[in-house]
């Protein structure tokens, strides 16, 4: 087995991409991409009698692939199939960072998912709480419940909203603007934002449409998600790219972290750089700016 580090609970994941755990020719060498997170799938993209078939390709993988830094998930089938159990042991085993459970719909499929994953850990001598969870919600159930998924779990990261089944359940199309996304795209960061965990968006699917894809991923970066669900490569690029801070961002960042720790020093709360008022509130932002930065391998300042 490939030893992996202990898998962090916060990290960036800017982008999360999925691929086919039962095709060897995407996963060999998926890690190549760059994408912050990788997402082996055994729900949605492996057809139902491949089931079996794609847990032993996805153990081999991750018994035998050294995937790095890239973090490694996987998407395991929903509690409504018979398949989920079976998925949960073959993760654990494998020594997988974590598991995005699928359709997601209450606190109670968390809890469920948890208590499949501790006794896993514990039949194939994993370290208790190393498995990460995070949670796709799919339904407008599952939008309802958010903070209460959000807050179930100890192991849980983050939520990530699920575009295709969610607007299924909705009766609606995509259409260029999302506006038919925009209340469960509001309600899962306000959900997550009050429970302090991540919120990713949906994959964008027309994979030749990139004018609407960098649309998209505008308006996810103006709401304040933490990244995307990409189902393809070519995307990987126009995330990164996008998520990287300007040289005028990072100056302006760095000028104020720094400006805070030295009237902090000297008990000053509250002052102003250029006129307008800056407090502590400012500082996670401007930290987040040097973060991305950093992981932008734009960064060329000292904090
Ligand atoms: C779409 C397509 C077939 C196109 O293939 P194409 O080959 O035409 O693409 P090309 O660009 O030509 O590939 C150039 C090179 O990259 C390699 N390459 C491509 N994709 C790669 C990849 N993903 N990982 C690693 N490698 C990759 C490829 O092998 C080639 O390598 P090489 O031959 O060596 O040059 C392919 O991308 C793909 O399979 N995508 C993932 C599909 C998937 O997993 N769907 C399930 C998750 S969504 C869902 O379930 C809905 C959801 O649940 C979502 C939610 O939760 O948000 C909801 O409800 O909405
Ligand atoms: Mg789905």
């Amino acid at each position: 087995m490939i030893p992996r580090p202990k898998p962090e609970k916060f990290r960036l994941r800017r982008t999360m991409m999925f691929m086919n755990a039962q095709k060897p020719g995407l996963i060999k060498d998926a890690y190549i991409y760059g994408a912050d997170s990788i997402m082996l799938d055994l729900e949605d993209a492996v057809a139902e009698n491949q089931k079996d078939a794609a847990r032993f390709s996805l153990y081999h993988a991750l018994k035998t692939i050294d995937y790095g830094d890239t973090e490694v998930l996987v998407r395991i089938n929903g509690l409504d199939t018979p398949h989920w159990r079976e998925d949960v042991r073959v993760v654990v085993a494998g020594g997988a960072d974590g598991i995005r459970i699928a359709k997601t719909e209450s606190a109670a499929d968390v809890r469920t998912v948890e208590a499949a994953v501790t006794e896993a850990e514990r039949e194939f001598g994993v370290e208790e709480g190393r498995t990460l969870l995070m949670a796709a919600i799919e339904s407008p159930k599952g939008v309802l419940n958010a903070y209460e998924i959000c807050t179930a779990s100890p192991r849980l990261f983050g939520i990530a909203l699920s575009g295709g089944d969610y607007r299924k359940c909705m009766q609606v199309k995509p259409t260029p603007g999302g506006v038919e996304m925009l209340a469960a795209r509001g309600q899962m960061l306000i959900a997550a934002r009050a429970a302090g965990v991540q919120c990713f968006d949906t994959v964008f699917t027309d994979l030749d449409d990139e004018e609407g894809f960098r649309a998209e991923m505008q308006q996810n970066k103006d709401m304040g998600f933490d990244g995307k669900s990409l189902i393809n490569p070519r995307q990987i690029r126009i995330v990164h790219e996008m998520l990287a801070p300007t040289p005028k961002e990072i100056a302006a960042a760095e000028t104020l972290v720094k400006a805070y720790r030295e009237n902090a020093d000297k008990g000053i709360g509250v002052f102003t750089i250029n006129g307008k008022m800056i407090d502590i509130a400012f500082v996670p932002g401007a930290e987040r700016v040097i973060q991305l930065a950093k992981a932008s391998g734009v960064y060329e300042g000292d904090l």
